[in-house]
């Protein structure tokens, strides 16, 4: 039996359901998941400004998850937010959705495209492929150009947006594969795979495969070096917490 802890960076209760939907579709018998979001900060992730406020609530819910004993984490936002912060804190392996999403398409693929929300929310895209070494694997970015949360309105329209952008990712980008950029996305992966007949990837159910592979090979965070835990040092006032 193993625990993976998956946390949803924004406040949005709706959303963190979604993607604990996911979580749970790909888990192994022996996995249980526990999905979290942060008690307070920002109801979406549209920009720098709101990673850094969500980057306080995952180190919160990673120390929460280390002392409650859980395998590992995932940080299910499409930013990959706080992520090497949170490899300082946790024992276990930390995977962002991010990252799994865009190993696995170069698995499958010479070259994959990225549908995600708003345009401003490309570059942060742009920054992390850039940062994970697959900028020359990543044919071209596309934003459906709708807030995060109308993934969660019900009307269905975001959803059909994602639907039209990957069609279009399909015949233009030259793509063998596209990656869903956000976690409120999680649950078109399967639908859209079947329906285009090319690997639609979510990165929610990519991390929790690749945290259970991880820890199936006795892999956790390196503590040599700088993903050591963090230098010991008196946080005052509101972050006393994270002590
Ligand atoms: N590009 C994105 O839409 N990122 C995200 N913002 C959120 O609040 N969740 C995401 O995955």
């Amino acid at each position: 039996q193993q625990i993976i802890q998956v946390i949803n960076p924004n406040t949005s209760a709706a959303m963190t359901h979604t993607i604990a939907q996911a979580a749970r579709a790909v888990a192994a018998p022996e996995t249980t998941i526990v999905a979290v979001c942060p008690s307070q900060g920002v109801p979406s992730i549209e920009g720098h400004f709101d990673e850094a406020v969500a980057a306080i609530g995952v180190l919160e819910q990673i120390k929460a998850g280390r002392e409650q004993g859980v395998s590992g984490h995932v940080i299910a936002c499409f930013g990959d937010p706080g992520l090497l912060a949170a490899r300082e804190l946790a024992s276990g392996p930390v995977v962002g959705i991010a990252e799994a999403s865009m190993h696995m398409a170069t698995l499958v693929a010479t070259r994959f495209s990225i549908v995600t929300t708003l345009p401003r929310t490309v570059i942060i895209a742009r920054h992390l492929l850039r940062q994970y070494g697959f900028e020359h694997h990543c044919s071209a970015v596309h934003a459906i150009d709708l807030p995060v949360l109308t993934l969660e309105d019900g009307s269905g329209l975001a959803q059909e947006k994602v639907r039209e952008r990957c069609i279009q990712a399909m015949q233009q980008d030259g793509s063998g594969a596209i990656v869903l950029g956000c976690g409120g996305m999680s649950n078109l992966a399967q639908t859209l795979t079947r329906e285009l007949g090319i690997p639609v990837i979510d990165g929610v159910s990519a991390a929790v495969k690749m945290v259970e592979s991880l820890v199936a090979l006795g892999l956790s965070t390196s503590k040599h070096g700088d993903l050591d835990y963090p230098v010991q040092k008196n946080l005052s006032g509101q972050f006393q917490h994270l002590n």
